[in-house]
Parts: C-alpha cells; sequence; structure tokens
C-alpha cells in the first residue's frame, strides 16, 4: 500500500464507529470529536451514503428520512449535491429545520409569543422605572410600545411566517431567535412534537455542532436521553471551532457516557507547517495535536507585521502578497491575480478594500437592514444588483441578446400587454427601449462613473425599470420628505439610502460579487468549513472596532483586563479564548500557503511575544513599512 492510500485510512475506525451508529435496528449516538481539515464533512456524506446503501429499502418503506443540519445554506447545498439529491434525506440550515417542526401549531406561537412578550415587556418597564432620561430611556419606550403592539395584534394573526433567509419584518412573521427558542420550548414540553421529530428522522446529523444555537442543542439532547434506542443525534464538530456567540460552551462535556465518541487525528487539507502552527495555537486550549498527511507538502507561513498607524494598508498587504509570491513561487500570489482568499475581521474591512464601502457602510449602519443587505435579499437591493447590474454588464459588452434578455425580464417597456396595447406604435416602444439603453449606456461609461442617485433618476425617466417603493422618495430633482432627513440620520432606512445613492455604480458589481460569495474576501466567520489554496488573514483591532475579539491580547501586546481574569478564573470564555478559535478557524483554512498581515498596536512587541511562545520562526516574522 502507498502511503497516501494509508493515510486515507488513518482516520478509518473512526468512520467504522459512525457506520455502526447509523443503525435504524439498533441505533447508537456519537460525538466526533476531530480538528480542522480531518474530514469531517466527507466522514458525514460518507456515512449518510453507506447508510442509504444498507437501509435505504427501510427509509423508502417507511417514509422515515435522514436530517442533517449544516450552518449555512452553501454548506447545505454542497452536502445536498454530494448525495446527489437523495430523496431520503433532508438537509437544512438549523433555522429551516426548527421551523419545519413547528411551523402551522400557530395556537401554541401565539400562546408563546403572548407570554415571552409579556416578560419582555415587564423586562423592559422595570429597567425603565430604574433607568435615567436619554436616549437609552427613548429606545426602551419605543421598544414597549412596539412589543405591547404587537402582543395585541396576535389575536388577529390567523398563520405566523417565517423566512429562514429573510428579514421577517412583516408583522405576522417571527424572527431567527424566537423561532430556535420555541422549537426547544415545544420540544421540551410537548411530547407529540417529540415523538413526531423521532418518527420523522430517527437519524439526525449535526455539522458544526459546535456551532449549533445552544438552546436547540440542549432540546435535543434530552430528545436523546429520553429515547436512546429510537432515535440516534450524531454531532460533528470541533470545540476549538466554536466561533458564534450562540453555540453551546462545554458541549464535549456534555456528551454522555453511553454515546460513541470516535476520533479523527489527521488533517488532510493543510500542509505540514500550517498544522504545526494550528496545533501551537492549540495547545494553549485542548493540546489537540493532529498530524499532517505523508503527501502533504511543507507549505509557507510568513508573518507581516506593521503598525496600526500605517498610511495605506491595501499597500501593505500587496507587498505582503508579492513576498508570498517570491517565497512560494507561486504567481497566483501576486497582488493582480485574484488567487487568494482575504480574511478580513468584519465586512466593513472587506468592503473598504474591495472598494464598495460607500454603498456598503451607508445601509450596514443601518442596524435592520443587515441580514439583508448580507444575503442580497434587502429591500431595494434587488432593483440595482438584478435589474440594472445584469443590464450594465451587457451594456459594456456589447452582447446585445443578453442586453434585450435584461430588459425582457422586467422592464415595463417590453411588456407584453404594453406591447400589444401599442398596436401599430408597437415599433415604436420598442425604439424607445432602444434609445434608453443607449442612453444609459452613455451614462455609465462616462469618464466619472455616475452616482447611483444618477442611474436611478435616468431608469426612473426612461421607464427602463420599476422604481421600488424604498427608493421612490429619491427619484424626484425635488426631494420628498423621507428623502431630505438630517445629513447624519443613520437610524432611518431612507437616511441610510440617501447616503447610499451617493456611492458611484460600480461599487454595485463589488457588493454583488462580495454578498454572493464569489470575490476574493470575506470575513474570518464566513469562511468556517471552507477552504483555499492561499489565504491572506488581515487582523486590525483597530479597524475592527469588535470588542468580542482582541488580537492584542491573544498576540501579547496587550495586557488581560480584570474581567478576563475573572472570567478565566469562573471558568467562562474569555476574548483571548474566543481569538484564539477564530485565529485557528483562520489559518486552519490555507491549503497550501498562508500569510498573516498584522497590524499591532507594537509589532516590535508582538514579534517578540510570538518568537518566545514558538508560533512563528525569526524568519517568519516581517516587519513591514514603519
Ligand atoms: N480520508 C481522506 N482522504 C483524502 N482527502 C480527504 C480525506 N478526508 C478529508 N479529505 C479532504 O480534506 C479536506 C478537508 O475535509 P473536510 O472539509 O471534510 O474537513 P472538516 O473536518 O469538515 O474541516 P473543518 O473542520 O476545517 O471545516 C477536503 O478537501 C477533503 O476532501
Amino acid at each position: 500500500m502507498t502511503s497516501a492510500n494509508a493515510d486515507n485510512l488513518f482516520d478509518a475506525k473512526a468512520d467504522e464507529t459512525i457506520r455502526s451508529c447509523l443503525d435504524l435496528a439498533a441505533p447508537r449516538s456519537f460525538f466526533l470529536y476531530a480538528g480542522a481539515g480531518s474530514g469531517k464533512t466527507r466522514s458525514l456524506v460518507q456515512a449518510v451514503r453507506d447508510l442509504c446503501e444498507r437501509q435505504g429499502r427501510e427509509l423508502k418503506l417507511t417514509g422515515q428520512k435522514v436530517a442533517i443540519i449544516t450552518y449555512t445554506n452553501a454548506a447545505c447545498d454542497e452536502i445536498v449535491q454530494r448525495l446527489e439529491f437523495d430523496p431520503r434525506v433532508d438537509v437544512s440550515t438549523i433555522h429551516a429545520f426548527a421551523w419545519s417542526l413547528i411551523r402551522g401549531h400557530d395556537d401554541d406561537i401565539r400562546k408563546w409569543l403572548d407570554t415571552n412578550l409579556l416578560a419582555e415587556i415587564a423586562d423592559l418597564e422595570e429597567k425603565q422605572a430604574k433607568g435615567r432620561s436619554g436616549k437609552a430611556a427613548i429606545e426602551r419606550a419605543q421598544s414597549i410600545e412596539s412589543k405591547t403592539r404587537r402582543r395585541d395584534g396576535l389575536p388577529t394573526i390567523a398563520r405566523f411566517i417565517y423566512s429562514p433567509t429573510g428579514d421577517n419584518r412583516t408583522r405576522d412573521s417571527l424572527n431567527h431567535a424566537e423561532v430556535i427558542a420555541m422549537t426547544a420550548a415545544f420540544l421540551n414540553a410537548k411530547p407529540g412534537l417529540r415523538r413526531l421529530l423521532i418518527a420523522s428522522y430517527p437519524i439526525l446529523l449535526i455539522d458544526e455542532s459546535q456551532d449549533t444555537a445552544r438552546r436547540l442543542m440542549d432540546a435535543l439532547l434530552d430528545v436523546q436521553a429520553a429515547f436512546p434506542a429510537q432515535f440516534c443525534l450524531g454531532l460533528f464538530g470541533d470545540t476549538m471551532q466554536r466561533i458564534y456567540a450562540d453555540g453551546k460552551v462545554g458541549l464535549a462535556e456534555a456528551i454522555p457516557e453511553t454515546w460513541a465518541k470516535p476520533r479523527k487525528a489527521m488533517n488532510h487539507r493543510c500542509p505540514k507547517r500550517v498544522i504545526a502552527l494550528i496545533n501551537k495555537i492549540r495547545s494553549d486550549d485542548d493540546k489537540q495535536e493532529q498530524q499532517a498527511r505523508s503527501d502533504a507538502p511543507e507549505g509557507t507561513v510568513r508573518l507581516f507585521l506593521a503598525p496600526e498607524t500605517v498610511g495605506n494598508k491595501r499597500d501593505v498587504e500587496a507587498t505582503a502578497a508579492t513576498k508570498m509570491a517570491e517565497l512560494t513561487g507561486d504567481e497566483a500570489w501576486l497582488p493582480d491575480r485574484d488567487g487568494v482568499k482575504m480574511l478580513a475581521l468584519e465586512h466593513l474591512m472587506s468592503a473598504r478594500r474591495f472598494g464598495f464601502e460607500h454603498f456598503f457602510g451607508s445601509l450596514y449602519a443601518y442596524e435592520p437592514m443587515r441580514t439583508g443587505l448580507l444575503d442580497g435579499t434587502g429591500r431595494g437591493l434587488g432593483f440595482f444588483t438584478r435589474e440594472l447590474l445584469p443590464l450594465a454588464n451587457a451594456l459594456a459588452t456589447g452582447d446585445r441578446f443578453a442586453t434585450a434578455a435584461a430588459i425582457r425580464r422586467t422592464s415595463p417597456l417590453l411588456d407584453r400587454q404594453r406591447l400589444a396595447d401599442a398596436g401599430d406604435k408597437q415599433q415604436a416602444e420598442l425604439e424607445r427601449a432602444k434609445v434608453a439603453c443607449d442612453g444609459l449606456k452613455v451614462l455609465l461609461l462616462a469618464e466619472n462613473p455616475p452616482t447611483l442617485r444618477a442611474v436611478l433618476r435616468y431608469v426612473a425617466a426612461t421607464e427602463l425599470f420599476v422604481i421600488p417603493e424604498v427608493l421612490q422618495p429619491f427619484v424626484p430633482e425635488v426631494l420628498t420628505d423621507a428623502a431630505t432627513e438630517p445629513e447624519d440620520d443613520a437610524s432611518t432606512e431612507a437616511g441610510a439610502w440617501r447616503r447610499a445613492l451617493d456611492a458611484p455604480f460600480p461599487e454595485i458589481e463589488k457588493y454583488d460579487r462580495y454578498v454572493r460569495g464569489v470575490s476574493q474576501f470575506d470575513t474570518h466567520q464566513g469562511v468556517k468549513g471552507r477552504e483555499f489554496p492561499r489565504v491572506m488573514v488581515v487582523i486590525s483591532d483597530d479597524e475592527a472596532r469588535g470588542f468580542l475579539f482582541s488580537y492584542g491580547k491573544l498576540m501579547g501586546t496587550k495586557e488581560k483586563t480584570k474581567t478576563d481574569l475573572e472570567n478565566e478564573a469562573a471558568g467562562n470564555d474569555t476574548s483571548i479564548a474566543r481569538t484564539r478559535r477564530l485565529f485557528y478557524v483562520t489559518c486552519s483554512r490555507a491549503a497550501e500557503s498562508l500569510a498573516i498581515v498584522y497590524y499591532s498596536d507594537d509589532p516590535g512587541l508582538a514579534r517578540t511575544a510570538l518568537l518566545e511562545r514558538g508560533w512563528f520562526a525569526d524568519d517568519e516574522i516581517e516587519i513591514v513599512a514603519a
């Protein structure tokens, strides 16, 4: 047997254990505990495929299914495809799965909401009584009012609705947290729902279980404890990769003795040098060590240090990328090649680097829009990304078919009924559409790209597309009230749009690529479960402005605070532990080479601290720009 083949079998025992657990006649629950790149997702897919081969007939006869819960919609699609759309398997996100269990239980939902809203209102009123007047008090009063209104309206709602991927802002809709909390509560309190769950899904597998909403995880653990012989709960995860606040702390310790606990110790993804680094990062946590494949390349890791105060961060990153190209001999590292996955700490850092900050930052400042902005479904966005952008691209390349297709889809100018009504003036109508497109092309290709506002007005004047309601206030030259909010009012949807419309049109394409996940950029959290040949991790505590993570503390340039020490002593999570886990996730995405660009408050001190800790060798650290 060649050594690479032997590597494939290195953790075969774990797969064998999982295989024996997935048995409809004698199910056994299990927790697969394994580090990054160890093939957890691969094991999951293989185990289900194998089960379908062995007992697929039984599943078909009983109508029972295997349920798989993944973390993201992209991960769902990936697994569905790898299982070749097998109808005996239901793959969904936790939110979609939870909703599938409780949807239609409208009376129970109403009762739960009523009790929950009452408790929330009581809590707010108590705070209001104690608190001082000011902005927080005004917001609390608004919140009390809207919750009271929502509670009063509950009896009139016949059917509650929910979209796992949407904003859920209508009065009959539930929000994400409510669906999770409700499902957990119903599973705890309603034996019928438990029985329905295990009868429909005798096997439930959860990928990335370390980040699964803890309330639901607890409820599922309880169901398993009540029906150990009828229900197999299979958890795949890595506690070192718990990066969302919602995940269950201490999951590994909560697993009952009776469960199988297979382990995998080989990392099939990363080169040797990256594995050595992530083993070091992990050594301050649970000390689990991974082994590289025998055919794994050595790989390259570099830490580029620069001061937080450096003038142009993009120059630093370009210098680092060029240096990586030299070191690895891999030209795909060169800055203009788009071959590197750039991981920033948060979305605004990506928007700044990729060049869509004006548009994105303006809308991102308006909190209620964030979910819709990040998945591209928010009000008004489709007008730019799904209607205008395809037309703009078609016009820019002179593709007449694509141009016709882009306007035919939704333009009122080519509306069938309208053309039919035009009778012998049909030709004139078609000519109007052509003239409108020609004018748009001139506008878009002008030396100075137009603002979104200019494009919006042009489209309204030519009737190329229907203007969505949220953008209508910005069409007239003399603005209506909604569009003339104070300059800095980011707390309203109209205020956010007013500023976003000042962005140049080319930002739309970048924004669109970013949210579709096909750009070079992503966040540290956004890439869990994925892998890329070349990864650049960009770190700047100042720029991220977050309080959840602190690379300064992790890298040894900032002291732990009193709260950190207290949390550590009490066994609670700390910002250092959180940051360490996030760093472990990002570094372990690299399949070939890894660059870390770290903007530090004290690069010299960071260097000394990291050398002492042995994370990097002396010649692997470079201080760029002073
Ligand atoms: N036994 C194996 N032989 C060869 N390649 C493997 C094997 N197991 C996994 N791989 C490859 O290693 C990579 C990582 O696998 P996978 O994504 O399933 O790991 P994971 O444990 O889910 O990772 P992470 O926790 O880091 O997201 C993939 O490219 C996969 O195809």
